[in-house]
Parts: C-alpha cells; sequence; structure tokens
C-alpha cells in the first residue's frame, strides 16, 4: 500500500519569452531610404494558477509537474507588433497554498476564480521603430526579449472544510462522513484506507457545513509514524474538530480516553504553517460503533471524563445510524457560531501577482573572485543587458548610454575602476571602456546601418509615432527608456 500522500506536488514552470524587438528600415518605391519601422516583440505568456471548482486534487500535478507558457512572437517591418505568447492556465483546487522553494509561502488561493501569477512571462524587446528619439534617429538595432521566468513551487492542498475529523486508523472517520452526506469515501477494515482526504457537504437546518475526513493519526505521527503529520495542514481552517473515537476496538492498551489524550498530544506537536493555533479550535467527541454492546457500553463509561473536560460528547454508530441527528445540528451550531465570528472573506476572482519591487537602484562592488574585477546588480542593469543583442555594436553601444545614464559609470570610476577591467552584470562579463568624450562620439547612436543615411533627419511624425508605439506596445517600458526628445 502506498505511504504516500498526496496532497503536496512540486512543479516546474516556464514562462514563455518574450520576442525580439525588430530592426528594420521603411522602404517604398523611389523612396529608398524611409524611416525606422521595427515593431516590438511581443510579451512572453504568464503561468497563471487559477483556482476551478471542479478540480479536487494536485493529483494532476504529480504525473505532469512541467509546463511552459507561449513564447512571443518577434516584432516585424511597417511596424508591426509581435503577438503576444499564449498564458498557461493550471487549474488548481480551492485551498491550494504556494511556497518557493525556500519554503515561502507565496500565495493562499481560496475561492473559484482566485488566480495567482505564478511565472511571468518575459518582456518583448522594442523594435527600432520605438527606440528612435532625436539623439539616435534610425537606430540600427532592437532590443531582444527577455527570457520568460522559471521557477519551481510546491503546492499544498489544505480542505477548506468547516469540521475536520481525526481519529485512529478505522475508528470510522470515512464512515461517519458517508452517512452524514453524499460523500462516498473508500471504507474498509484495514487501517490507513484513506490516504487522500475526503470532503462532504452536510445540511444540519439552515446550515449546509463539509467536513474532512483525514488520514488515521498515530501516536508518533509527529515523528513521522504513520503517515505523519504533514495531513494535519487540511485541518488547519477548520472551525471546529471531532475526535472520532473506536469503543470497539480490542487493540491491547487502547481506550477512548487514552486515545484522544494521545491524538491531543500528537496535535500539540503539530506547528501550524498559516499561523492561529490548533489547541484553540473547539473539539467535540464522537464515541463511535455503540452498535457493538460493549462498545455502547464503554462509551457510556468515559463520557463523564469527556464532559468533566467541557468536551460535547456524541455516542453515534454510522452502521445503524445512531446518534447522527443530534451530532449534525450540534455540529452546524457551533459551525454557525464560528462563521458568525470570522470577518467575512469573500476572495471572489482574486489576482495575486508578485510583490512590485523598488527596480530603480543598482550597486557597484568589488568582485570577490577576481582582483581588480567589479559586479554591477540592479534589476534593471540587469534586464538591459538581457535585452542587448551584443553582436550588434550600435546596440551595445545603447546599453553603454543606458547604463551612463543610470550612473553606473560614476560610481565604477569612485571605486577606482580602470579602462578594461572586467565589469560583470548578471551573465556578462565585459572590460569597461569608459566613455571618454572620444568614446562618446563613437557611440553618437547614430545608425550604423549601411542602408541609412546619417544625416536623414527624423521628423517630428516619426517622433510622435514612436512614442505612440512605445505608450500602447509595451507601456511598461517607458521608464526604461532614456530617449531624450
Ligand atoms: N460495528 C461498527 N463498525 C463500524 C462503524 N463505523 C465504522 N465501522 C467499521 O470500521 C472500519 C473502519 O472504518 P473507516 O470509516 O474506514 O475508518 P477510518 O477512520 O476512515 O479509517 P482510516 O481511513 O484507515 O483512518 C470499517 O470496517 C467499518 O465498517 C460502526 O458504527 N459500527
Ligand atoms: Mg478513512
Amino acid at each position: 500500500m502506498a505511504s504516500r500522500f498526496v496532497d503536496r506536488a512540486v512543479i516546474h514552470l516556464t514562462a514563455g519569452d518574450g520576442g525580439n524587438g525588430c530592426a528594420s528600415v521603411h522602404r517604398e518605391k523611389f523612396k529608398p531610404l524611409g524611416g525606422p519601422d521595427g515593431g516590438n516583440g511581443g510579451n512572453g505568456g504568464d503561468v497563471l494558477l487559477v483556482v476551478d471548482p471542479n478540480v479536487h486534487t494536485l493529483l494532476d500535478f504529480h504525473f505532469r509537474p512541467h509546463a511552459k507558457a507561449g513564447n512571443g512572437k518577434m516584432g516585424q517591418g511597417s511596424n508591426r507588433a509581435g503577438a503576444a505568447g499564449e498564458t498557461l492556465v493550471m487549474k488548481v483546487p480551492s485551498g491550494t497554498v504556494v511556497f518557493t522553494e525556500d519554503g515561502e509561502m507565496v500565495a493562499d488561493l481560496i475561492g473559484p476564480g482566485t488566480t495567482f501569477v505564478a511565472a511571468q512571462g518575459g518582456r518583448g524587446g522594442l523594435g527600432n521603430a520605438a527606440l528612435a528619439s532625436k539623439a539616435r534617429k534610425a537606430p540600427g538595432f532592437a532590443l531582444l526579449g527577455e527570457p520568460g521566468e522559471a521557477r519551481s513551487l510546491t503546492l499544498e492542498l489544505r480542505s477548506v472544510a468547516d469540521v475536520g475529523l481525526l481519529g485512529f486508523p478505522s475508528a470510522g472517520k470515512s464512515s461517519l462522513i458517508s452517512v452524514l452526506s453524499a460523500a462516498k469515501p473508500k471504507i474498509a477494515d484495514y487501517p490507513f484506507t484513506t490516504l487522500v482526504p475526503n470532503l462532504g457537504v452536510i445540511t444540519g437546518g439552515d446550515t449546509v457545513f463539509t467536513m474532512a475526513d483525514v488520514p488515521g493519526l498515530i501516536p508518533g505521527a509527529s515523528e513521522g509514524k504513520g503517515l505523519g503529520l504533514d495531513f494535519l495542514r487540511h485541518i488547519e481552517r477548520c472551525a471546529v474538530l471531532v475526535h472520532v473515537v473506536d469503543c470497539a476496538t480490542l487493540e491491547p492498551g487502547r481506550d477512548p480516553v487514552s486515545d484522544v489524550d494521545a491524538l491531543e498530544e500528537e496535535l500539540a506537536k503539530y506547528t501550524p504553517s498559516l499561523g492561529g493555533k490548533l489547541e484553540e479550535r473547539p473539539r467535540v467527541v464522537v464515541l463511535n460503533k455503540i452498535d457493538v454492546p460493549e462498545a455502547a457500553e464503554l462509551a457510556e463509561f468515559v463520557r463523564p471524563d469527556f464532559e468533566a473536560r467541557g468536551l460535547q460528547v456524541f455516542e453515534v454508530s454510522t452502521a445503524s445510524r445512531k446518534g447522527l441527528r443530534e451530532l449534525t445540528f450540534a455540529l452546524a451550531a457551533i459551525v454557525e457560531k464560528y462563521r458568525e465570528a470570522q470577518p467575512v472573506l469573500e476572495p471572489e476572482k482574486i489576482v495575486l501577482r508578485p510583490l512590485a519591487v523598488d527596480d530603480s537602484g543598482f550597486t557597484v562592488e568589488v568582485d570577490p573572485e577576481e582582483e581588480g574585477a567589479f559586479i554591477i546588480r540592479g534589476a534593471r542593469p540587469e534586464r538591459w543587458i538581457r535585452q542587448t543583442d551584443f553582436g550588434n555594436d550600435e546596440a551595445v553601444g545603447y546599453l553603454a548610454d543606458r547604463l551612463n545614464r543610470l550612473g553606473v559609470e560614476d560610481e565604477l570610476a569612485k571605486l577606482g575602476a580602470k579602462p578594461g577591467s572586467p565589469v560583470t552584470i548578471g551573465d556578462v562579463q565585459f572590460e569597461w571602456e569608459p566613455s571618454t568624450p572620444s568614446v562618446a562620439v563613437h557611440l553618437s547612436g547614430r545608425g550604423t546601418d549601411v542602408r541609412l543615411e546619417r544625416t536623414d533627419r527624423i521628423g517630428a511624425t516619426e517622433r510622435k509615432e514612436a512614442r505612440r508605439i512605445r505608450r500602447e506596445g509595451t507601456g511598461e517600458f517607458e521608464d526604461d527608456l532614456d530617449v531624450e526628445e
């Protein structure tokens, strides 16, 4: 029998790459030297996790843990933007909690439609039309699309049930759900029948509530015995915990009071990762199997012990269906009370995006591994590196201008960088060439494309068009551009 608990899955997601921008020059009959008209590349598709009410387990991810969204298409001439890459939607059950590889919780997805942007598509690169400016009238280059984000995430399912059942294996937890609701979980006389929590919907008077049954718990579970404590995350959200006690067990050393005590001891060792404390959750005791005469006697005998602890006690038999009505109504009342005390949470259609961080800064440090070398860090410089086609001198010149304008050069000079000092940004290392006036002239931003007439004046209309493309195409780039007009 598999002892693996399946409501946890590690998935590997790759968002789509952004399409490259296009460097193109407008051509018309009798007017061979037109302005730049290369379109922007399309953004890569995101990978989204979306809560779907028809999905109940994470099992699918177990078998198919890899997923990739569509790439953005390249921009083209005549100002044609590349199509955006297709978004990939992965359907998850309500109650899915998402963790990063470092174990940091990044999303807790509850309610149909709740969406988490799990991996962001790379931005498309700007085409040369959008890069045109007064100083760089006909750029002979375009920006590369950025690679899509690649991430490994751990998904964990925590039921959003109102009532959580606890009990030794074979106490009758699954049986109880099956007689109280329409759920038909697997019931058998061997322990650990339940490997995946079952969920049942129960009606008590005007109250409709859910009940989750979790795999049997045994002493030592907190050290990993049996199925361990992993599945306790399923009851973290429950309004009330129900101890289901087998009063008919013939196992030596077991009786209702010590069973409950043993499980309470294990519970105390579990730290809910969603916060809150399980100790504070209300509990009731269900003494099961009273259709067996000895069990009925035992139940009657131990009832006062539990009541003395302030616990509500119900004697039931899922076999002869005794005591179920009372139990149902009592649970409905506790759930009602709990709901009234909770702030109303309607997370319809919530979209969780990674936090927007301030990416304007950068740092320059001495490279600890290479003498006389430097490392530049920062979201913008690193992005600019990814956008640069290093096979194109003009594109490299544009990068140098951007870095210079950000203040990277000043900072390097301050730290004592010399011409030729190795400088690393992201995945790329190059030799630092300070833009002395002569260099600056060399990288003046004029088109180096032989088809371009360098004196060609760019008209106001073209500049306006470039602005429009920037705005409409990939507006998010605005602050990245160092276009002086
Ligand atoms: N006589 C009697 N047997 C019962 C009653 N309730 C459950 N059983 C039996 O107890 C056994 C275990 O029942 P389950 O509902 O599978 O128990 P469980 O607590 O879900 O067990 P695990 O999933 O293994 O933790 C089965 O053989 C049931 O038929 C009852 O009220 N009376
Ligand atoms: Mg069961």
